[in-house]
C-alpha cells in the first residue's frame, strides 16, 4: 500500500505534461496571491477605519464580529478569505492539501462538538482560568479525556494555555472560545450543524448507496434519509426525522433541551441575516388593518413579536410543536401587556388540518426542510381553514438561481466561498431531509401541485438577497 509520503511525490513527467496542456488561463502563483492579499487587506482595513468598524483581534474581549451591515465590507472580506484559502492550498500543494484536510476535518469538528455538547464554555471563567481538574469536574468527564480534547482545541485557538506545555498550565478562554461562552445562539448553531447533522452526514454514502444508487434521482422519501438510516434503532437514539429528535430527545431536566438549543439557533440566524426586516418587508402588513395572522411553525415567536410590535393592529398566533411552548412562554412573559395580548401560542402539527381561519399564514424557513410531498401536504392542510382572499406568505432561503437564469458569468461573480456556504447547506438538508435548496420556480410549482386555487400573486427574489418571498392568494 502507498504510504502518505509516497502519495505526495510529484507525478511522472508525461502526466505533468498532460496537465499543462489542459489549462490556458494564467494560474495564481504564491507571489501573485501574496501581492493580491496585501492589496485586499489594505483596502479592507481602510474601509473598516472609514466606516468606524472595530477590527477583530486575538484578545478574549475582541468584538465577536465585524459588526457592520455594509455589503461592500462583507464582500471584501469574502474575497480576501477566498484568496487566503487559495494561498493555503498552494503552499500545501495538491496532495498535502487533501491529506491535511482528510486527516483533520473530522477530529476538528468532533472536538468542537464535544466542547459544545459538554459545555466546556462555562467550565472556564471568562475573566480567569481553570485547572484541568476543575474543568473535568464541571463537565463530568475523566481528566485524561478533558486534557486530550483541550490539547486539540488549543491547537485550533479554541481556549489557550496559561503556560503552554508546562504541567502547571491552566486553561483560559481565547478569542475563538469566548464568543461561545457569551452566545447561546452560537452554541445552538454548533449543536445543530455538528451534533444533529454531523453523524448523518457521515452516513450519506451508505444512505445514497441503499436508497438512490442506480436511480435517475435522489429518493424523495423522508424515511430514506441518512438521518433515518442512522437513527432507525436505538444505537444513536431512535428518531424518525430531525424534528422528532429535537422534540423527543432527553428526559427529566433534559426534556426539550434540543428545541431550546434550536430556538436559540433560529434567533441567531435572524440576527445574522437581518431577518426581522425580511419579514416586515415581505408583505404590506400595514394595509391589512386589523387582521389575524398565523405563523406556522413559528418557533419561539421571534417573528410574531416583531410583526406585532411594528403593526399594532395585527393579532398573531404562533403554531409549533409542544416542546417549543415553554421557550415561547418564557419570551412571551417578558413582553409588555399590549403585545402579550396580541400574540399567542398554540401547539399544532402543521400536517394536520389547520384549525384557525386567518387573513394571512406566514410560513418561514419551513418548506426547504421537507421534500416536495410533505411541502404539498402542508399547504393542503391549510385548505379547510382558508377563506377566499386569504394569503399564504412563504419566506425561504434562495438556494439556487431561477431555472435558466444566470449564465456562467454570473456564477463567477459570486465568491466561491459564498457558493460553498450555499452548497454546504444543500448537502446538509440532503442528509437530513432528502430535500434540496430550491429555485423560486419550484415554490410556484409546489403551490400549483397543492391546489390550483392557490394563485401565486407576487414573488420577491432579488439576486443580492439571501431570501425569497412568495405570496399566494386563495381563490376558493
Ligand atoms: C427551521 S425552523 C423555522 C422556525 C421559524 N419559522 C423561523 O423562521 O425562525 C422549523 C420549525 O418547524 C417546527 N416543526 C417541525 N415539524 C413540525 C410539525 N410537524 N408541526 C409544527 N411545527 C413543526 C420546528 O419545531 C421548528 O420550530
Amino acid at each position: 500500500m502507498e504510504s502518505p509520503l509516497e502519495a505526495q511525490q510529484p507525478p511522472a513527467y508525461g502526466a505533468h505534461q498532460a496537465d499543462m496542456t489542459e489549462t490556458t488561463e494564467e494560474q495564481p502563483t504564491l507571489n501573485g496571491l501574496a501581492k493580491k492579499i496585501q492589496k485586499l487587506t489594505q483596502n479592507l482595513t481602510e474601509s473598516l477605519e472609514k466606516n468606524g468598524v472595530a477590527p477583530c483581534t486575538f484578545a478574549v474581549n475582541s468584538p465577536a464580529t465585524y459588526s457592520t451591515d455594509s455589503p461592500e465590507i462583507f464582500m471584501m472580506r469574502q474575497t480576501l478569505i477566498e484568496n487566503l484559502q487559495d494561498m493555503i492550498y498552494l503552499v500545501q500543494g495538491p496532495n498535502e492539501s487533501i491529506f491535511n484536510y482528510a486527516h483533520s476535518v473530522i477530529p476538528d469538528a468532533a472536538c468542537l462538538n464535544i466542547l459544545n455538547y459538554f459545555n466546556f464554555w462555562d467550565a472556564v471563567p471568562l475573566d480567569g482560568s481553570a485547572s484541568y481538574t476543575e474543568i473535568s469536574k464541571h463537565v463530568n468527564l475523566p481528566q485524561d479525556v478533558v486534557e486530550r480534547i483541550l490539547k486539540h482545541a488549543t491547537s485550533l485557538r479554541i481556549f489557550s494555555e496559561t503556560e503552554p506545555g508546562k504541567r502547571t498550565t491552566r486553561i483560559q478562554h481565547s478569542f475563538r472560545s469566548a464568543p461561545l461562552a457569551r452566545s447561546k445562539g452560537l452554541q445552538g448553531l454548533v449543536a445543530t450543524t455538528l451534533d444533529v447533522a454531523g453523524a448523518p452526514m457521515m452516513a450519506m454514502p451508505q444512505a445514497l448507496e441503499k436508497y438512490s444508487s442506480g436511480k435517475p434521482e435522489l429518493t424523495g422519501d423522508i424515511n430514506e434519509t441518512a438521518f433515518a438510516l442512522l437513527h432507525h434503532d436505538d444505537a444513536y437514539g431512535k428518531f424518525a426525522n430531525t424534528w422528532d429528535m429535537l422534540e423527543h430527545d432527553g428526559a427529566g431536566s433534559k426534556k426539550g433541551w434540543r428545541q431550546r438549543q434550536f430556538t436559540d439557533f433560529m434567533e441567531y440566524i435572524k440576527e445574522i441575516f437581518s431577518l426581522e426586516d425580511v419579514v416586515s418587508d415581505s408583505f404590506d402588513w400595514g394595509s391589512l388593518g386589523s387582521a389575524t395572522v398565523v405563523d406556522i411553525a413559528g418557533s419561539a415567536g421571534v417573528d410574531a413579536f416583531h410583526l406585532a410590535t411594528k403593526f399594532p393592529a395585527l393579532r398573531i398566533t404562533v403554531q409549533d410543536l409542544p416542546q417549543v411552548a415553554p421557550v415561547f412562554q418564557k419570551n412571551h412573559a417578558a413582553l409588555e401587556e399590549d403585545l402579550r395580548s396580541r400574540v399567542s401560542f398554540v401547539e399544532h402539527d402543521m400536517f394536520d388540518p389547520q384549525p384557525i381561519s386567518a387573513d394571512v399564514y406566514l410560513i418561514k424557513q419551513i418548506l426547504h426542510d421537507w421534500p416536495d410531498a410533505e411541502a404539498v401536504k402542508l399547504l393542503r392542510a391549510l385548505i379547510p381553514a382558508l377563506r377566499p382572499g386569504a394569503r399564504v406568505i412563504l419566506v425561504e432561503y434562495i438556494g439556487s438561481k431561477e431555472d435558466g437564469e444566470g449564465g456562467e458569468e454570473e456564477e463567477e461573480e459570486v465568491p466561491r466561498i459564498l457558493r460553498g456556504m450555499g452548497s454546504a447547506t444543500d448537502l446538509r438538508i440532503m442528509a437530513l431531509f432528502n430535500t434540496k435548496e430550491r429555485p423560486v420556480s419550484a415554490w410556484r410549482r409546489i403551490f400549483t401541485e397543492a391546489d390550483e386555487r392557490f394563485e401565486v400573486k407576487d414573488v420577491k427574489a432579488e439576486k443580492t438577497a439571501f431570501y425569497a418571498v412568495v405570496e399566494a392568494v386563495w381563490r376558493g
